[in-house]
């Protein structure tokens, strides 16, 4: 099984995001991870919009918009209209009275719908709108900040994900304190793929395409 590989761009140079995203996209990296933030729902500002649109066309890959906002269905738009065909919007639905209609809205827009679990939260919550999504995101730490120590409790609760997932129609994705350790345990177990940052890919000092090479590796 392929495993997917999502740089989280909020631990990137943004002195020169252009080059950042051109060396990520080169070193075979699949997708880009955007973490939008309003410092209510986190408690942190990471990413904007226009960042979003810049890294949008800057490159052809995928991206991976994770909206870390309360009430995503105020401004689901602009993000919707700024994103193309394998873009992937992730909600956290407990930031939302209605999750399911803002998911709807990601379907009808030609886009992949996810949901984002916090360390928090738990499955029960979220059970229904498992059948309507296509990725799960499982936060290992809190969200708002990179460079967090995992929670170990959240081990169990992909494990117990995992299982759901032989019955329904979603991939599951790591978020959070992703070190090589978890690849090699996760991956083979199912876990469909990983966000990359200041853990395991940025801020080393060393070209990005020799570390995904050794990641491929594992
Ligand atoms: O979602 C996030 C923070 O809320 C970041 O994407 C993630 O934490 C970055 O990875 P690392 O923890 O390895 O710095």
């Amino acid at each position: 099984m392929y495993t997917e590989l999502t740089a989280s761009m909020m631990c990137a140079n943004f002195g020169n995001l252009e080059k950042e995203v051109r060396e990520l996209d080169a070193a075979g990296i699949d997708s880009f991870h955007i973490d939008i933030m309003d410092g209510r729902y986190v408690p942190n500002f990471a990413m904007s919009l226009n960042d979003m649109r810049y890294i949008r066309s800057a490159t052809d890959k995928p991206l991976d918009v994770h909206l870390m906002i309360e009430h995503p269905n105020t401004h689901i738009n602009l993000f919707l209209n700024s994103l193309k065909e394998g873009d992937t919007v992730y909600i956290h639905p407990e930031a939302e009275y209605h999750p399911s209609t803002t998911l709807q809205k990601i379907i009808n827009a030609g886009l992949i719908p996810g949901i984002a679990i916090n360390p928090g939260t738990s499955i029960e919550t979220v059970m229904e709108m498992l059948q309507i999504v296509d990725k799960v995101l499982v936060m290992s730490v809190n969200p708002g900040n990179a460079g967090q120590m995992y929670l170990p409790y959240v081990g169990k609760k992909i494990e117990r994900l995992l299982k759901i997932r032989e019955e329904m129609n979603f991939e599951v994705y790591w978020d959070g304190a992703c070190g090589a350790d978890k690849i090699s345990t996760f991956a083979p177990m199912g876990v469909k793929g990983f966000v990359l940052g200041t853990t395991l890919l940025f801020g080393k000092g060393r070209p990005y395409a020799d570390i995904l090479k050794e990641i491929r590796r594992l």
